[in-house]
């Protein structure tokens, strides 16, 4: 072997080196376990660069884990809240707002967190109820936990897929408070409404179970599973639609968005997820044809002014009253057109998990959804939407028509 110049010895050395340096990082990702890096890499929110090319290439980012499991776990909790819906007592309370909740709420929220903990355990939630009223009354708590232990899709390895039954009833409480996040403008939250439309459950209306994924403060990935709207896209909506309490055949319906793939419907079913159909907004010409759709409570939203705008826009059809995002759900496959929601108080501050999903289906449908005001809807500043007031939601191409008379009502009363 013939003798090194020691030129060739230093150029040999640094190659040496710049070679290790460069393997580094890939070198210390190879030592973590495999199972770990999945979790690392698949709880990142999406890079600003990926945000910014989102809108053209949605493929970067699928999110299909996110919208199965959210299919998933609201089908389950949708279980529980039948079961609750024909029995004689839903163990209703009065909240400190007054507004009411039932076994039903707390069920259906410790079925769904425990869901998204399963698959996502790094996420938070934003969830309506807490497990204050349980932790200080056990008969309510063991009540709401026979719930729990029941409600169990009937396939079992979907029922796998989103972590099987809670182990238990401490389990439960843990997973209820789970929905303790403050929510904001970073990473993955999820939004949750176990029951929206609690007043409509216990009326025997249209309630439903509410579910989306926020990323950054922006709703991606929205779930609703309406178990007493009509299967059927093409049913006629008036106000009495699905108000019979019977869990029959041709009752229930899961919508689903993602951002940049479209809205779908689909059976609700028990087991595992039934074939979706793609929804879409009716695209409306004559705005003077439109069904509008508000809230049953006029404590909601105002039924007065509600009224008057749609007189403006020459609406002569009644409204239809519903409770709960239904009405994004049944706007969004073209059974209704317009969702008015106009304050009625001025400090009212609407929640994120009353709108968080039915935003991005009816976006996804081909709708667009603003305050009352005009201004898009932040997501990202908390649990409430307190930058915006009352909502409007309405098919893009009618959409500045109908945001021109909502404004000019909002400011006759000014
Ligand atoms: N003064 C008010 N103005 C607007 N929304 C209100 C309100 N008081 C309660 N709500 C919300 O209205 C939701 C029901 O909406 P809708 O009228 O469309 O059915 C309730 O959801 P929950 O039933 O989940 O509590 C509740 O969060
Ligand atoms: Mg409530
Ligand atoms: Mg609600
Ligand atoms: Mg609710």
């Amino acid at each position: 072997m013939s003798p090194l110049t020691p030129q060739l010895h230093k150029y040999l050395f640094l190659s040496i080196i710049v070679l290790a340096l460069s393997t580094l990082p890939l070198r210390s990702l190879l030592s973590k376990p495999l199972s770990r890096l999945n979790l690392l890499t698949q709880h990142l929110p999406p890079s600003p660069a990926i945000r910014r090319n989102f809108a053209n290439t949605p493929s970067k980012m699928s999110y299909s884990k996110e919208l199965e499991i959210a299919l998933l776990a609201v089908q389950r909790a949708t279980l529980l809240t039948k079961s609750v819906y024909s029995s004689h007592s839903k163990g209703t309370l009065s909240k400190s707002d007054s507004s009411p909740v039932t076994i039903g709420d707390f069920g259906a929220q410790a079925l769904i967190i425990s869901s998204i903990k399963h698959a996502f355990p790094n996420d938070e939630v934003v969830g309506e109820e807490d497990a204050d009223d349980l932790r200080s009354n056990p008969s309510l708590r063991d009540l709401v936990w026979g719930l729990v232990q029941q409600a169990k899709l009937e396939s079992v390895e979907e029922e796998e897929k989103i972590g099987g039954p809670i182990k238990s009833a401490e389990d439960m409480l843990t997973a209820i408070d789970g929905g303790r996040s403050q929510g904001g403008n970073k990473g993955r939250i999820w939004a949750l409404d176990p029951i929206d439309g609690t007043k409509g459950f216990l009326r025997g209306g249209q309630y439903a179970v509410c579910l989306a994924l926020l990323v950054d403060g922006v709703p991606i990935v929205g779930v609703i599973g309406c178990p007493n709207l009509p299967v059927d896209d093409k049913t006629p909506l008036d106000s009495s639609i699905g108000a019979d309490a019977d869990d029959k055949e041709g009752k229930g319906v899961l919508f689903a968005a993602v951002k940049g793939q479209g809205a779908t419907s689909r059976p609700l079913g028990k087991g595992a997820l039934q074939p979706a159909n793609t929804i879409t907004m009716t695209s409306i010409s004559d705005i003077s044809q439109a069904t509008f759709c508000e809230s049953v409570e006029a404590g909601h939203s105002s039924h007065g002014d509600n009224a008057a705008i749609a007189s403006k826009l020459g609406i002569t059809k009644p409204s239809v009253r519903m409770d709960s995002q239904a009405k994004y759900g049944s706007i969004a496959r073209g059974a209704g057109d317009l969702y008015l929601r106009l304050p009625v108080s001025k400090t009212y501050e609407e929640k994120i998990w009353d709108h968080a999903a039915g935003v991005v289906i009816v976006q996804e449908a081909g709708g667009e959804v603003t305050d009352a005001w005009g201004k898009p809807l932040n997501f990202g500043i908390g649990r409430t939407l307190k930058e915006n007031k009352g909502v409007v939601a309405a098919p893009k191409a009618v959409f500045p028509r109908v945001i021109e008379v909502v404004k000019e009502v909002l400011s006759a009363k000014q």
